[in-house]
C-alpha cells in the first residue's frame, strides 16, 4: 500500500482562490477593504520568509497589507503603543505578531493587548476560551488548515479516533478544539505521554505536532490512517542547505498510511491561505456584514 498525497500547495491555492473571489465581492458589494497588519520583532530569517509570504498573498488575494518591522531591541512599551495604534486603525481588521518573539518580550502580555474582534491568529484568551466553549471564534491558522486538509480526505470525521500530539497554544490545543467540534473523539498526547506507539496504533487520524523530527515511526500507525504532519524541523546538512523534515517518518509512514501530508508542501501551506480566511472573517464581522462563503 502507498499511501496518498495531500497537496497542500494544491489545497491552499485553491483556497486563496475562493478567498479572492469573496474579497472582491465584498468590495464592489460593501466599499471594503479586508486589511490585515503584520508585525515582525527582530530578524529571525525564518519568520522574515514567513512574514513576506503573508504580504504577498495578502495582496493577491485583493486584501490591504500592513507590515511593521521593529527592532530586536524594541521596547515592550513600544510594541504595546503600536497594538494600540493597529487596534484602533479603521483600515486594519487583522493583526497579527509573528512568533517566536525575542526572549526579552513578554508574549501574553503583546497578544493579550490585540483587539479580539482582530485577533486573526486566534491566540487572545477570548478566542481560545471562545473555541473552548465551543462558541464561534477566530481559530489559528494552522489548525485551521489541519482541519481542511483532513476534510480533503474524509467529508465527515465524526466518531473518528483522532490522535493530536502536541499540547500547544498555537496548535494541539486549538486543534482538539475544532477536532471536537467536527464530532471526532480525540486523545491528547505530547512528549511526556507514554506508550505513543499504542495510542497512535489506535487512531484513524494522526496529527503529529510535537516540533520533534521523524518521532513518529511508520509501524505505530494503523493501517490506512489519514496522518497530518504539522512538523517542520530543519536538519543541518554539511556544505548545504538545511533539510525540511516533519515530525513524521515520512517515507515509512508511506507503507502503512491511507493518505499522508508532505514536509514540506502539506499544512505549512494552508497555514497563510487560512489566516486570509480570518481576516476576510474579521472584516465582515466587524462591518457587520454576514460571514462570508469560505
Ligand atoms: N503569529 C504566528 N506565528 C507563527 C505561526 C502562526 O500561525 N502565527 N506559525 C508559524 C510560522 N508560519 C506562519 O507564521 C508558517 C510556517 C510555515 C509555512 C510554510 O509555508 N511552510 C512551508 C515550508 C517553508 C520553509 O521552507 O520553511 C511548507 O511547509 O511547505 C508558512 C507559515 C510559526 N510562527
Amino acid at each position: 500500500m502507498t499511501a496518498r498525497i495531500i497537496d497542500g500547495k494544491v489545497i491552499a491555492a485553491e483556497l486563496r482562490g475562493r478567498v479572492a473571489d469573496e474579497v472582491a465581492r465584498v468590495r464592489r458589494d460593501h466599499q471594503l477593504t479586508p486589511g490585515l497588519a503584520v508585525v515582525l520583532v527582530g530578524n529571525d530569517p525564518a519568520s522574515e520568509v514567513y512574514v513576506r509570504s503573508k504580504h504577498t498573498q495578502t495582496q493577491a488575494a485583493g486584501m490591504a497589507s500592513f507590515e511593521h518591522k521593529l527592532p530586536a531591541d524594541v521596547s515592550e512599551g513600544d510594541l504595546l503603543v503600536l497594538i494600540a495604534r493597529l487596534n484602533h486603525d479603521p483600515r486594519v481588521h487583522g493583526i497579527l505578531v509573528q512568533l517566536p518573539l525575542p526572549k526579552t518580550l513578554h508574549t501574553e502580555t503583546i497578544i493579550n493587548a490585540i483587539d479580539p474582534a482582530k485577533d486573526v491568529d486566534g491566540l487572545h484568551p477570548n478566542n481560545a476560551g471562545r473555541l473552548a466553549g465551543g462558541f464561534a471564534a477566530l481559530s489559528p491558522c494552522t489548525p485551521l488548515g489541519c482541519i481542511i486538509l483532513t476534510k480533503s480526505v474524509h467529508a465527515s470525521i465524526e466518531g473518528m479516533n483522532a490522535i493530536v500530539i502536541g499540547r500547544s497554544n498555537l496548535v494541539g490545543r486549538p486543534l482538539v478544539q475544532l477536532l471536537l467540534n467536527e464530532n471526532a473523539t480525540v486523545t491528547i498526547a505530547h512528549s511526556r505521554s507514554r506508550d505513543l506507539a499504542k495510542l497512535c496504533a489506535q487512531a484513524d487520524l494522526v496529527y503529529a505536532a510535537v516540533g520533534r523530527p521523524e518521532m513518529v515511526r511508520g509501524d505505530w500507525l494503523k493501517l490506512g490512517a489519514t496522518v497530518i504532519d504539522v512538523g517542520i524541523n530543519r536538519i543541518p546538512v554539511p556544505g548545504a542547505k538545511p533539510k525540511l523534515v516533519g515530525d513524521v517518518a515520512f517515507q515509512e509512514a508511506l507503507d502503512v498510511a491511507g493518505a499522508i501530508t508532505p514536509v514540506p508542501g502539506g499544512v505549512g501551506q494552508m497555514t497563510v491561505a487560512c489566516l486570509l480566511v480570518n481576516t476576510l472573517r474579521a472584516a465582515c464581522a466587524i462591518h457587520g456584514l454576514p460571514a462570508p462563503a469560505v
